[in-house]
């Protein structure tokens, strides 16, 4: 493809996308916006596809492999007109037309994403590679859904996104953490390459209804193990720290990062920081005194602390989050209880 090299290495793309089919644009056409949702079978995908079809105006399209999703999370829209489930694995070429990508597909507890790390790192390369490669065919802005794991084990707490990050590159977490930072390299090349408008959000420890029961991150693991009267199994020493966001308060952070004006990458989580030892204690308080707190071996690097900086989306996205650890355990414990079977007792 010719490309215009006046500026030193970046290059503009010099050819504009196909104009989509006329029918798109016909005043018989219901939707406004046709949106991708990668692993929008997921968690955090199927809460980010509610918000979406709450809009009359989007037609949603979910890609998922369902290797950690499950058609469950999306039941209620199976069959709406405006919605459409795909199984498809983003390692492979996809050929649609969309407006708008969330690029979601990825394993992201790390039981899961170590599993198979070749397979984890082919799909946040190369599944990105063919997201943007789509982006770029059809002119649609592409959003990634990137991790606190891109700056590692930090050394500067809390960490700003200008922070670089010390990450092991030959670690059994590189699959995932040097996989969506390359991830992150793509988008921009893409972005200053081809002019392909991009935006990524570096998301924090999130939890809320709907994650796997068995899912293994820590929050599901707390509240499984407390409805089942089960020890909760702090690793140790426990005196790391996560910071955790509701769910409701991330897709609302990343709908305002697709719809704002800056590239990112933005820092998505809240800042309320906890140790995994308070995070038991307050599990257990507030969801079963009985049981009991057990120390047990932890996995290679895990990172020490983390706590998201958020003054870049206060400023660029007027985003923070509401929901408070405390008032969205018992969310997601009601979620649980249904799912396990497990009733309140008075
Ligand atoms: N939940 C968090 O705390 C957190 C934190 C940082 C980043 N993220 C990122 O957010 C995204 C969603 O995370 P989640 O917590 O909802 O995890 P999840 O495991 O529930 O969802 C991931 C989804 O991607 C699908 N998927 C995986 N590989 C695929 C492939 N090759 N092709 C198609 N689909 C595939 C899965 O089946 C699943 O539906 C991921 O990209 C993750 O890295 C999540
Ligand atoms: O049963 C458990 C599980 C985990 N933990 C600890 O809880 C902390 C959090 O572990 P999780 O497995 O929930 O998640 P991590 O923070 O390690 O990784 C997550 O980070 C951000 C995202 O990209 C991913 O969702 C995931 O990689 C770790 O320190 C871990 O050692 C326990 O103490 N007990």
């Amino acid at each position: 493809m010719a490309a215009n090299s006046s500026n030193g290495n970046q290059q503009k793309a010099t050819k504009s996308p196909p104009p989509p089919s006329p029918l798109r644009f016909s005043k018989f056409f219901q939707s406004n916006m046709r949106i991708l949702v990668t692993g929008g079978a997921g968690f955090i995908g199927s809460h980010l596809v509610d918000r979406l079809m709450e809009n009359e105006k989007n037609e949603v399209i979910v890609v998922d492999n369902f290797f950690t999703g499950s058609k469950d999370n999306l039941r209620k829209w199976i069959d709406h007109p405006r919605f459409e489930l795909i199984r498809h694995d983003v390692t492979e070429q996809l050929l649609i037309e969309v407006d708008q990508i969330y690029h979601l597909a990825c394993p992201a507890s790390p039981i899961f994403y170590k599993y198979n790390p070749v397979k984890t790192i082919k799909t946040n390369v190369i599944g990105t590679l063919n997201m943007l490669g789509l982006a770029k065919r059809v002119g649609a802005r592409i959003l990634l859904t990137s991790t606190s794991e891109v700056y590692g084990d930090p050394l500067v707490h809390p960490q700003p996104e200008s922070y670089w990050g010390n990450v092991n590159p030959i670690g059994v977490r590189s699959c995932y953490d040097e996989g969506k930072r390359v991830a992150e390299t793509l988008m921009f090349d893409y972005h200053r390459q081809h002019g392909i408008e991009i935006r990524i959000a570096r998301i924090f420890n999130t939890y809320g209804p709907r994650m796997n029961i068995d899912d293994g991150r820590v929050v599901s693991n707390f509240i499984a193990q407390a409805l089942r009267g089960e020890p909760l199994t702090v690793q140790h020493p426990g005196t790391q720290t996560r910071s955790f966001c509701f769910v409701s308060d991330m897709v609302d952070g990343l709908i305002r990062l697709m719809e704002g004006e800056d590239t990112g990458p933005i820092n998505l989580g809240n800042p309320g920081e906890f140790t995994m030892i308070e995070l038991a204690e307050t599990v257990k308080e507030l969801i079963n005194p009985a049981v009991e707190i057990k120390m047990v071996e932890n996995t290679p690097d895990d990172p020490r602390q983390r706590k998201p900086d958020i003054a870049k989306a206060k400023e660029l996205l007027g985003w923070e989050p509401k929901v408070k650890l405390r008032d969205g355990l018992p969310l997601m414990e009601e979620d649980f209880r249904l799912r396990l079977g497990v009733e309140k007792k008075n």
